[in-house]
């Protein structure tokens, strides 16, 4: 993988999937803030990248490549020490002998805060490239524990594929699953905050007077459909708590929901906390009528499928 010329800086790049959650059932708030939840996660094709780059100076900077395909807006993502990305190669400088200083370059793909991790995956592909960068030589195991630190999404960035996600959704069982599904993507043109979703949620439950219970495990029906590829079976098994609660804060996601059901989506959710909702689609095809059916209507769309793998180095060359 090693190549280039010279002895230059070495360049580490890695990429990261964002993720959909095809099931998120939600338990109540815990004492330590975060709510227990049974998840089924599934990795597809929208990368994230970092490139990680030694540098002469001591810390850890970092940028957004003009390369991203966003329309982004800078201001909402940090670029300083709370990026998601610069966390996770400070705690790998933590436990490598051999840390220099790194400039870490964002390439952005997945939505801002939409609900798809962008943010764990940015984390994810940072520890993997500085993990290579630095010859630290976590095993999988280490570089999992790294990644629940991070956040309760990072472990799964890592790992990719289709997993089941109990405790606060890093407790990870991968999920047999090698069938293909296709989605299409509907991005909004704003982010919900996670925390504010998860707290508008427990404000409905309060008011309408439900106990949540706590979530032990997921519905089987769901592992089988995903592991046959059946995209229909899954349609009618999709299921995310948060989704009364995104829509409660933006009411125009019902539109969106309700365009994917009489257009020839299977079904429509809003990923994890939203505000991206994912319409299945019944195969490749399907989904490219889908996606460009949305784009005419003057909306984003991005066709994509999964399971795709979690955290990968991409090159490894002097600059
Ligand atoms: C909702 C989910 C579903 O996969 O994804 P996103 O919508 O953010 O992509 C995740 O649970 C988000 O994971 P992640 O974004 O890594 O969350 P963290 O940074 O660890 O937590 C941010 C905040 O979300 C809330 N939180 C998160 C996870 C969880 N199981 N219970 C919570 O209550 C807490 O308020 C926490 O302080
Ligand atoms: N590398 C990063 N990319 C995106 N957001 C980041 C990053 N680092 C920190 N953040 C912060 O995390 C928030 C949520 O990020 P993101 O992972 O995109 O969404 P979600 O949690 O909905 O999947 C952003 O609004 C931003 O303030």
């Amino acid at each position: 993988m090693r190549s280039g010329s010279g002895g230059g800086r070495r360049s580490v790049r890695a990429k990261a999937p964002g993720k959909i959650n095809v099931s998120l059932c939600v338990g109540p708030l815990r004492a330590d803030g975060y709510h227990s939840v049974a998840s089924v996660y599934l990795a597809v094709s929208l990368f994230e990248e970092v490139r990680a780059t030694a540098s002469e100076e001591p810390g850890i900077t970092v940028s957004l490549s003009p390369e991203s395909t966003l329309d982004i807006d800078e201001l909402a993502i940090p670029l300083d020490e709370s990026n998601l990305a610069v966390r996770a190669a400070a705690l790998m400088a933590e436990v490598s002998e051999h840390a220099t200083g790194v400039h870490l370059e964002i390439t952005k793909r997945v939505p801002v805060a939409g609900g798809m991790g962008g943010g764990s995956a940015d984390a994810a592909a940072a520890l993997v490239a500085c993990d290579a960068l630095w010859g630290s030589g976590l095993s999988r195991e280490e570089l999992a524990h790294l990644a629940a630190e991070l956040g309760a999404d990072v472990p799964f960035a890592l790992l990719g594929g289709a997993a089941v996600g109990l405790g606060v959704g890093d407790r990870l069982s991968p999920a047999l699953a090698t069938a293909r599904l296709d989605w299409v993507l509907a991005p909004a043109e704003f982010g919900l905050s996670t925390p504010a979703v998860f707290r508008e949620l427990d404000r409905l439950r309060a008011e309408e007077g439900i106990e949540a219970e706590e979530p032990v495990d997921v519905e089987p029906g769901i592992l089988a459909a995903l592991r046959a590829g059946d995209a229909p079976a899954l349609s009618h098994l999709l299921v995310n708590d948060l989704q009364r609660a995104a829509v409660s804060l933006a009411p125009g996601l019902r539109d969106t929901l309700g365009w994917g059901d009489s257009h020839g989506a299977l079904a429509s959710i809003v990923s994890g906390s939203g505000p991206t909702v994912a319409l299945l689609a019944e195969d490749a095809v399907a989904a490219s009528e889908l996606a460009e059916a949305l784009t005419h209507r003057g909306a984003e769309a991005v066709a994509v499928h999964g399971p795709v793998p979690g955290a990968r180095i991409v090159s490894d060359t002097l600059l």
